[in-house]
């Protein structure tokens, strides 16, 4: 079997397509159980929404869902050939005004109560389907989700019917570069802003289309190509160029939260539905990272009868940090810890060699890995107090259950009303030992007070308070004992990672506060665009396990493939070729003497034959948003283009015990 495959990771669609599935009031394992099992009954129904605004308790949220569909499935080729190249047809009602998406093989229509109204039960699109093959609803909520337009404000009722009630509207593909929001925006309440599609077919070769978009004689917009992003370095796609056919290579990383479970039951519906899990009718592979690798192995292969790659969390960690550390431009950053900076991200073009570096990975739970080369590493420390520690105690503390509200409502806070500071108890700095008067001496030590009557001259603390005085308090936990680690190790590179820290802004700020704080200056944390998605991106990108497939022999890895359709598309599109033999890491000769691992694998080798593949039309300082590339690579835009190109060797990577 071939493992190919791309993967689009767009920040614009993070913070929108999170979505929220409550089916009665089950636990999730039920859930996904009865799903299954009663994948024929018309009552079991499913009701998704987003995170975003739903506090019932009853839900449980999926940070993941945007990415993993887009990992898993997403390549747009996939879309547009497998999907709307089946010919079917879409039309959406709004306001009396009839807009169509015109493919060929089925009819979705909607019917409009009262399109103004963004809730669900208000708006109707009765899914027609009738089509064997690509009518099903999950193709739809798929393209929906992909195309980030199945919001909190798309909430969606499905039933095995393939009825389909909500409120989603405009088409699944568009050429608009706005956010997800202005899109919808854009679309409610107005019928004609639906885009057609065309059904050119993106395979990896088809740079030309890149972009390109025309009215047809509807007016409507015609795109050949994926939907562009906003001008925002965070929109950047990135895209691996060896897409070919459609998708036989699944990664899910399904960790400590719900979401992770919310995510596997959309995932199992489509693959279920699409029979994405066989192959000539046999059952292939799905690669699956993440605590739920394990504990749901049984119910996949059960109920899905495919063969399970069971991918080590730690090992995709490292491999998806690898990958965008080596390979994508301005992937890290730095973050101002003081407030209210007007420009507080600071950009790294190119991490020219990152090791050895360490990597706080802030999921459920934190895990700190030092990282030595491209294939050594270990998990030298963890901690539990980590998000699922702020998620829960905000949540007690507060009453909402919805994470970014939670987020919001540290903005408004003053965590001074509930944390005793060193001028509480000083009455003023204690600069002795480096105290100033605002430093936080005690997390939440102040509510006693404020309890017991005392310190009336206190403002009472609100909901605000609790949920920014919560962010300082796990924020500044984990960046002590980052750099307390990086301490340890002599390491001077510290990235942050994990869905914690999903690109908000004073988790970002406190965490760098803290970095600052305790090294007194002396070291940054660093951010990764792609912070939540390090799992999930290492599974997929993990090497071929079919060993003894004769038609894939081992060393033709799907790694190794990738790398050679690399080289093979640089060679063509005549780029110009760089060899760089490259330095060592600026930093390894701090590694201290007390390290207590041994690095089996040949570093040397790993880091100084490294061959660096450049396209002549980019160079270092180039502005890439939203450039055409000449590399031939879709949404390349100096992005895929600037691949250093990883050894070609054979030694999985080893972990240090
Ligand atoms: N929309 C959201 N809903 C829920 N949690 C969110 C959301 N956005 C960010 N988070 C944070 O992300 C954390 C989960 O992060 P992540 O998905 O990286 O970890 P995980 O894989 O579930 O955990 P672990 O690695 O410990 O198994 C949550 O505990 C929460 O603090
Ligand atoms: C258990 C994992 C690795 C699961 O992702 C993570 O939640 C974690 O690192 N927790 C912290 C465990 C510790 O105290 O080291």
């Amino acid at each position: 079997m071939n493992w190919e495959g791309s993967f689009f990771l767009s920040e614009s669609q993070r913070h929108d397509e999170d979505i929220t599935i409550k089916t009665d009031n089950s636990p999730p394992e039920d859930n996904i159980t009865q799903l299954l099992t009663n994948n024929n009954n018309n009552n079991n129904t499913l009701r998704l929404s987003s995170h975003k605004k739903n506090t019932n308790t009853d839900t449980c949220s999926s940070p993941l869902t945007s990415i993993l569909f887009n990992i898993v499935f997403h390549p747009h080729q996939y879309i547009q050939s497998h999907y709307f190249d089946n010919n079917s047809t879409f039309t959406k009602t709004t306001n009396n005004t009839s807009t169509s998406i015109t493919t060929t093989s089925s009819t979705a229509t909607s019917n409009n109560n009262n399109n103004n109204n963004n809730n669900i039960d208000n708006n109707n699109i009765n899914y027609n389907s009738n089509s064997s093959n690509s009518s099903s609803y999950s193709h739809y909520i798929y393209s929906s989700i992909k195309e980030g337009l199945l919001t909190n404000k798309y909430l969606t009722n499905i039933n095995n019917n393939n009825h389909y009630n909500s409120n989603m509207s405009s088409s699944p593909l568009s050429t608009s570069s706005a956010s997800i929001d202005d899109e919808i925006e854009n679309t409610e309440g107005e019928g004609d802003h639906s885009h057609c599609i065309d059904n050119n077919n993106n395979n990896s070769n088809s740079h030309n289309s890149r972009s390109s978009s025309h009215h047809n004689e509807n007016n409507h917009i015609v795109s050949s190509s994926p939907p562009k992003h906003a001008n925002n370095n965070k929109d950047r796609p990135i895209n691996l160029p060896n897409q070919s056919s459609p998708i036989k290579h699944f990664a899910l990383d399904i960790g400590g939260t719900l979401a992770k479970l919310v995510v596997l039951m959309i995932v199992l519906i489509f693959i279920i539905e699409n029979k994405l899990h066989l192959e000539d009718g046999k059952p292939k592979m799905v690669r699956v990272t993440g605590g739920g690798a394990y504990k749901y192995a049984d119910l996949f292969e059960q109920k899905l009868g495919c063969t399970l790659v069971k991918e080590d969390e730690m090992h995709c960690l490292i491999r998806g940090t690898n990958f965008l550390l080596n390979n994508i431009h301005r992937e890290s950053y730095t973050y101002s810890g003081q407030i209210n900076q007007p420009n507080p991200k600071e950009f790294v073009d190119k991490v020219e060699n990152p090791y050895p570096y360490l990597l706080v990975q802030i999921g459920s739970g934190v895990s700190v890995i030092r990282v030595d080369s491209e294939t050594s590493f270990q998990r030298v420390d963890g901690t539990s107090l980590g998000g699922g520690t702020f998620w829960g105690l905000c949540s007690l503390l507060t009453g909402t259950t919805d994470f970014d509200e939670m987020l919001e409502m540290t903005k408004n806070g003053h965590s001074n009303n509930v944390d005793l500071v060193v001028g509480d108890i000083y009455g003023t700095d204690y600069s002795k030992v480096g105290l100033s008067s605002d430093t936080i001496a005690s997390s939440f030590g102040k509510i006693i007070y404020q309890q017991e009557g005392q310190m009336q001259q206190e403002a009472k603390y609100s909901r605000e308070d609790i949920a920014q005085s919560l962010l300082k308090m796990v924020s500044n936990n984990i960046g002590q004992i980052a750099y307390l680690n990086s301490q340890r190790y002599g390491l001077n590179k510290i990235y942050f990672g994990g869905f914690f820290i999903r690109d908000h802004p004073n988790t970002m700020q406190r965490i760098s506060f803290a970095i600052d704080f305790w090294s007194k200056g002396k070291t940054k944390a660093m951010f990764l665009v792609h912070d939540g998605y390090l799992g999930a991106l290492g599974a997929f990108l993990g090497p071929s396990e079919e060993k003894n497939n004769e038609a894939e022999p081992e060393h033709e890895s799907w790694l190794k493939r990738t790398t050679r359709e690399l080289q093979r598309l640089f060679t063509t599109s005549k780029p110009e070729v760089v060899i760089t033999n490259q330095k060592q890491g600026d930093n390894n000769n701090n590694t201290p003497t007390t390290s207590t691992t041994t690095n089996t694998t040949n570093n040397n080798n790993t880091s100084s034959s490294r061959t660096s593949i450049r396209s002549s039309n980019h160079s270092d300082g180039l502005e890439f948003d939203d450039m055409p590339c000449s590399c031939g690579g879709e949404f390349c835009e100096g992005l895929v283009c600037k691949v250093v190109v990883p050894p070609l060797s054979t030694h999985p990577i080893q972990v240090l015990k």
